[in-house]
């Protein structure tokens, strides 16, 4: 049994055949409401307990089949309706209890990994759909339609949208009996509520013909074919009343006149989750009943009700419906090349294709969007390029919440301009320190600004060890003289610090009687880190200094730039891992490399990727135990003893896994050795004598932050502290209180302190690094 299996097994250990036959067979007594028609109870049978545990064995073949590949949801569908008829007698409680069983034993989990018809996820980078206003660049503009949806942003359109389909995808909203509450799905006729989902539909309609008012002009403009008129789009709706409802409102706000024109067709993939017995129940009543069943409490009942597998007694999983919905627009896109259709539909229709298309893998993403709630985007716009779908959601004819999310950005936005007291021309002297892990480059930028500051006439002053030396007064003018050789200099030749006590209002008060003779004429520059920029916005916002900062880990985890010292930490990674990977070839040891990154795991796969290592453990992973089981033993398994092959793991710090309660390299060394040992292969056979492998750990740590700068890391420092002195000087009003941010040498903005946010970790690379990105048949 592998790891992730052995943690399911852990968290619902609570799920025994006798307790789901209990649970589903008390639902089964339910009976049909005023709305909803509930599926038929099977016939009473005494011997439902040994026909589930015998309809396992098919379920498991049925597993191995869909991992071997289904062309579509429709043969998805049709075998595991075969599995009900032929294994479970057509019992849908035999399969009830057999196939969430199999869940709580982690057996279902490779359906993750199942390649069904068009649900894998795309190999390749999806084109930026929607972008704000502050990112749209030129060059993202390049060769693209550019349509103005409102509030700012812009949505990117492939110029030849022959061969695209483009579907607007909406959700129905707030209806009588809500979701948020009940098992709804499409046994229930629901209708949108008077008051709330009406309204709501109007607006949505509303914002979406202004939208593609835009676009038809647009495109019209452009000479292309009318794709974009109301009257010829293809309006699909569900079983459910709210969505022709939905659709009405909505054509009505697109075609004032001629709304009998649209003829709307029912269309399967669009309806919702089928909740069987449960349909129609409140959702706590439900949790109740099967706590009860199975003598837990009802948060631990949750956790196998809220599982993507968990199939519900007379009907199917949330995964089953991802199937649906996923393969589903693909089939519907490719069946209207060129075409526009707007898709009128349940939540549960954009919770799928939110979890398509975030780059993470289907666990995690299915994680991040587990409820959606009424403060999500309502419509998703789609295109199906290259016979694959991308797209964003926006929230078109916004709710109150984000309304006022966005209402309070423009507000602190404001705030910030308004605290910047330095004018244009006004800047006298400039103050720089150093805050968080130190890093490569800090040198060449502290060396930059006293240059460049000095070119503008300013004076210029470095603090020793960051906001400890400014709550100490450690604060020095610095000479030419002082900063010879600096622009080379590893780590900060100015010092650097973790300086906790930073947070507290008495230390920044003290910084304060430190900072006081120069907040007149003055800007301080904070290098550092994510946390280092809290700390600057902190004293700009209760203070109003006036604070510029300038992205420096090697963590490399801030949105919007490259952090210096990341390049450098790379370079030096690599020195090491080459050198392992050339005694790993030799010897056919294993090596596992512990780099940085306890919060982030870019650096480990930047490390990884560019060094081809085998495979790497990082924090985001969603279950490193499964990782280590499949991936790291599973690779050794075939490579191991391949003449030449090195082996080399890459894991950062303090990666969780059950093999050390520190993480990262400890412990798992051991484990795999031991692990290694015990295989077939490995055991000598007479007349054959295998390759004795070592399997060895090689922690870099801190060396990668003293690394050497890279020229490409010092150029970087000498581009970013060159526009800080500049908009200093020129335009302050567009750099205090802000980090200035780099993508390439002709690319630097600035992103407000109060914006600065985490870097989304690239599990489009991780997947290319492993090979699992490609679907089978494009193997
Ligand atoms: N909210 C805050 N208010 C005031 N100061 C802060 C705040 N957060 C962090 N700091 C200051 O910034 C320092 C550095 O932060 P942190 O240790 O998180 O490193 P970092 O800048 O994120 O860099 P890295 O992660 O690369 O080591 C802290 O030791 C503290 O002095
Ligand atoms: O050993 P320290 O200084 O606590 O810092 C470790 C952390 O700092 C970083 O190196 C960033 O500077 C992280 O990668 C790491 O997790």
């Amino acid at each position: 049994m592998s790891a992730s299996d052995s943690q399911s097994t852990d968290q619902l250990h609570f799920v025994t055949m006798q307790g789901l036959l209990a649970y589903g067979e008390a639902l089964a007594q339910r009976t049909s409401g005023e709305r909803f028609v509930l599926p038929p109870p099977p016939p009473p049978a005494a011997d439902r307990l040994s026909r589930a545990e015998e309809a396992t064995g098919l379920i498991r073949t049925f597993i191995q089949q869909a991992q071997a590949g289904l062309p579509s949801a429709e043969a998805y569908r049709t075998a595991r309706q075969a599995v009900i008829s032929d294994a479970c007698g057509g019992d849908p409680l035999v399969f009830f209890a057999a196939w969430n069983r199999l869940l709580a034993r982690g057996e279902l989990a490779p359906l993750y990994r199942a390649p069904i018809g068009a649900t894998q996820k795309p190999a390749h980078r999806r084109p930026v759909a929607i972008v704000p206003r502050t990112q749209l660049t030129p060059q993202l503009a390049e060769g693209r339609i550019v349509l103005d949806l409102g509030d700012d942003r812009f949505w990117l359109l492939p110029r030849d949208l022959g061969d695209r389909t483009l579907f607007l995808t909406m959700r129905h909203g707030v209806s009588e009996v809500e979701s948020k509450t009940h098992r709804v799905g499409r046994r229930l006729a629901n209708v949108l509520d008077a008051d709330r989902g009406i309204p709501r539909a109007e607006a949505v309609g509303a914002a979406l013909a202004r939208m593609v008012g835009v676009v038809g002009q647009q495109l019209g403009y452009l000479q292309l074919r009318n794709y974009l008129d109301p009257r010829t789009f293809l309006h699909l709706i569900s079983h459910s009343p709210n969505t022709e409802q939905l659709c009405r409102r909505i054509t009505k706000a697109l075609i004032r006149d001629r709304t009998d024109a649209v003829h709307p067709h029912i269309e399967a993939t669009l309806e919702s989750q089928d909740f069987g017995w449960v349909t129609g129940m409140e959702k706590q009543a439900e949790i109740d009943m099967a706590a009860q069943a199975f003598g837990v409490d009802a948060k631990t009942a949750k956790r196998l009700i809220k599982h993507p597998f968990y199939s519900y007694p007379g009907g199917h999983s949330f995964f089953d419906l991802y199937i649906d919905v996923i393969d589903g627009l693909h089939r519907l896109g490719r069946a209207h090349p060129g075409e526009v259709l707007c898709l009128y539909t349940h939540s549960s229709t954009l919770r799928a294709l939110r979890i398509y298309l975030d780059p993470r893998p289907f666990r995690e993403a299915f994680s991040e969007f587990g409820e959606y709630k009424e403060g999500q985007d309502n419509v998703v716009l789609l295109t199906l390029e290259n016979g694959k779908l991308s797209g964003y959601s926006t929230a078109v004819g916004l709710i109150e919440s984000e309304r006022v999310a966005r209402e309070a950005w423009v507000t602190v936005e404001r705030e910030r301009s308004q605290r910047v007291t330095l004018k244009p021309q006004r800047i006298k002297r400039l103050l720089a320190l150093v805050s968080g892990g130190d890093f490569g480059g800090g040198g060449a930028a502290l060396k930059e600004l006293r240059v460049t500051g000095n070119r503008f006439g300013l004076e210029v002053f470095f603090v020793r060890h960051g906001f400890l030396g400014l709550a100490n007064n450690w604060i020095d003018p610095v000479t030419e003289e002082d900063t010879r050789g600096m622009g080379s200099h590893a780590s900060s030749p100015i010092g650097s610090s973790r300086f906790e006590d930073f947070k507290d209002e008495e230390v920044q008060r003290a910084a304060m009687r430190s900072l006081a003779p120069y907040l007149a004429d003055s800007a301080l520059v904070v290098l550092g880190g994510d946390g280092s920029l809290r700390g600057a916005r902190a004293i700009h916002e209760t203070y109003g200094v006036q604070v510029v900062g300038i992205p420096g880990t090697i963590d490399n985890n801030i949105a919007g730039t490259t952090s210096l010292g990341f390049h450098s930490a790379i370079a030096l990674a690599n020195q090491s891992i080459e050198s392992l990977k050339a005694t790993s070839a030799a010897m056919g040891s294993i090596f596992f490399v512990e780099v940085m990154g306890a919060g982030s795991g870019h650096l480990a796969l930047a490390c990884a990727y560019q060094a081809r290592a085998e495979g790497i453990l990082v924090n985001e992973h969603p279950d490193p135990d499964a990782y280590i089981e499949e991936i790291v033993l599973g690779t050794l398994k075939r490579t191991l003893g391949v003449p030449n092959k090195s082996h080399i793991f890459v894991v950062a710090e303090r990666t969780p896994h059950r093999h050390h309660r520190e993480g990262g390299v400890h412990g798992l060394v051991d484990y795999v050795a031991n692990t290694i040992a015990t295989w077939p292969q490995r055991r000598e056979k007479s007349g054959h004598y295998a390759l004795a492998t070592a399997t060895k750990a090689t922690i870099l740590g801190h060396t990668l932050r003293g690394a050497p700068p890279t020229p490409e890391d010092k150029m970087i420092a000498q581009h970013l502290a060159y526009e800080t002195v500049r908009r200093l000087v020129e335009q302050p009003d567009t750099i205090v209180g802000c980090m200035v941010a780099y993508h390439d040498s002709n690319r630097l903005e600035t992103i407000p302190l109060h914006a600065v946010a985490p870097k989304p970790f690239d599990w489009e690379l991780f997947t290319r690094m492993h090979g699992t990105e490609l679907a089978p048949d494009r193997v």
